[in-house]
């Protein structure tokens, strides 16, 4: 265990003041300059108030369990959790402080950082400098490694502008803020996963009182800077650098708004720290954007698909190469193909039957409800025709309280960047029209921040039943590159849809949607 020695620094601070929990408190209030000094003690780095003379302090942070927060160029408030020590007030203290300048405030924030994140006591520091002293929700469920790698992708602009780029879904999210104004005026929000701070923006444009942008990934620094150039709206948003699972908030937000959605609406595991963040910051009955998410899946049928998936195995199907037979590997890379979902956008006359949904109600949802997700399948064949798999895509819903507004990405609307996803069983099914296929899909999360997905389809033709089964894994698809087709130019496919899909495809977004 080690302790980086520093010396102690110290800061003259124009006025503090404590903010109560409660009106019946007497809270602490100095109107007269005191000095703020950083220092370790007790074995961990503490930040006390109090006179420059007086060597005991009136108030004393443990920088541990401590955060601080910007509200103006030369205001600040720093909030401490309840801790052991303070058990008989169980709850945060916090203490709003007054600089004499911005340029005070700022050194003051860099040394709350460094004395913060540079000294380790009981913890250890992880890969990205931060130091953490217990372990939080999110590290018991997911693997540091797979962390480290999701933060570090969307720690990258290239990645935020791919999003971003993403008009359907940037536009809808936009004109649901917007639309719904009277949501957003005058409230606190928090935007949980806030990226390059986007929807902080929008927000603040709808007028809430106060956005908490909340981000784990460098990007915050990113999303600070755009907000600073904002500076019409930047006094209103507080950007947060951490995870929505572990930092501290000064208040109760009115709202939370997010963009938690992965392929298939649940990979990367997102939705489970929009529920913590749910239970974490909301008010009671406080509204979230979005509100609902709907998965939806359909059989399909695509010969082609199914034949290229099948011919990517046939390399091992050599026995003279170089003079080594690949043979024995043949099974294993079929499987393996089988086994990686397919990301494209596909005409939407592929599929076989209407579509079901599993409805996921993001403000009532228990967080542990979203570690295993089954979904009984039931579907009445249209036609006679060879069945390949399972077709999936989610739309979600902004319940707004004047303009409802649904974000999709079903196929057939206008493509986003999550495109829809099938999952293709080795073994096809034969149907007949009017013929009933059940089933199953069963989607198990693991620490991967993703899923196992297990697949079951039956039909019965005559009196033999079919069945065929697969175990994918949600975190390894197929992207397999293709632009929205042809097939847009169907009929009842509205103008301003058309334009839609070819702005998204001159614009170009990725194909890549995973980190
Ligand atoms: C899909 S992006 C959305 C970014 C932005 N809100 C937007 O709409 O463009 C999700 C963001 O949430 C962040 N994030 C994911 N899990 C988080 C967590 N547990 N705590 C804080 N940020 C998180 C990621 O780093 C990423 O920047």
């Amino acid at each position: 265990m080690e302790v980086s020695k520093q010396k102690e620094s110290q800061f003259e601070i124009l006025s503090i003041a404590e903010v109560s929990a409660s009106s019946s408190d007497t809270s602490f209030c100095k109107s007269e300059p005191v000095c703020a000094r950083f220092g370790s003690g007790s074995g961990f780095s503490k930040l006390r108030f109090g006179q420059e003379s007086e060597t005991s302090a009136d108030i004393a942070f443990d920088l541990r369990i401590s955060q601080l927060f910007k509200l103006g160029p030369a205001e600040s408030l720093c909030i401490s959790e309840a801790s052991e020590a303070n058990k008989e007030k169980a709850y945060s203290r916090g203490i709003s402080i007054q600089f004499k300048n911005e340029e005070e405030s700022r050194a003051f924030h860099c040394a709350f950082e460094q004395w913060k994140t540079e000294v380790v006591v009981q913890g250890s520091p992880l890969p990205n400098g931060v130091v953490s002293t217990s372990k939080s929700k999110f590290d018991d469920k997911i693997e540091a490694s797979s962390a480290k790698m999701y933060f570090h992708y969307y720690g990258q602009l290239l990645h935020q502008q791919n999003m971003l780029q993403d008009f359907v879904r940037t536009g809808t999210y936009y004109a649901a803020v917007i639309e719904n104004r009277a949501d957003f005026l005058g409230r606190v929000v928090v935007d949980v996963g806030a990226g390059s701070g986007i929807l902080s923006l929008f927000a603040a444009q709808a007028g809430a009182k106060h956005v908490y942008a909340i981000e784990a990934s460098e990007m915050a620094e990113y999303a600070k800077k755009l907000i600073a150039g904002n500076p019409s709206l930047s006094e209103r948003i507080t950007v947060i650098k951490g995870k929505v699972e572990e930092v501290e908030l000064p208040v109760k937000a009115d709202i939370l708004i997010s963009e938690p959605m992965g392929t298939l609406l649940v990979n990367e595991r997102m939705l489970e720290s929009y529920v913590i963040a749910r239970d974490r910051f909301l008010v009671p009955n406080g509204k979230m954007f979005p509100t609902v998410g709907r998965i939806h899946v359909a059989p399909f049928s695509d010969e082609y698909l199914y034949m290229e998936i099948a011919n990517k195995a046939i390399f091992w199907q050599q026995q003279g190469y170089f003079g080594v037979d690949l043979t024995p590997l043949q099974r294993s890379a079929y499987e393996g193909y089988f086994s990686q979902p397919v990301v494209d956008a596909f005409d939407p006359r592929l599929l076989v039957a209407p579509a079901i949904s599993h409805v996921i109600n993001f403000t009532s949802i228990k967080e542990e409800d979203l570690y295993e997700i089954d979904i009984p399948l039931r579907f009445t064949s249209s036609a006679s025709t060879r069945i390949h798999g399972l077709a999936c895509w989610f739309d979600v819903l902004f319940n707004g309280s004047t303009v409802p507004r649904w974000l999709t990405t079903a196929p057939g609307a206008p493509t986003t960047h999550w495109y829809q996803l099938r999952c293709v069983l080795s073994q096809p099914l034969y149907v007949m029209p009017g013929q009933e296929i059940t089933g199953r899909l069963r989607l198990v999360s693991h620490k991967a921040q993703s899923y196992t997905i297990y697949l079951r389809l039956s039909a019965t033709v005559g009196d033999v039943l079919q069945t065929s089964s697969g175990k994918l894994d949600l975190k390894e698809p197929y992207y397999r590159m293709s632009q929205p087709q042809a097939y847009s130019l169907a009929q009842d496919q509205q103008p301003n849809q058309l334009l839609q899909a070819q702005l998204q495809v001159s614009q170009g977004f990725e194909i890549t949607t995973n980190f």
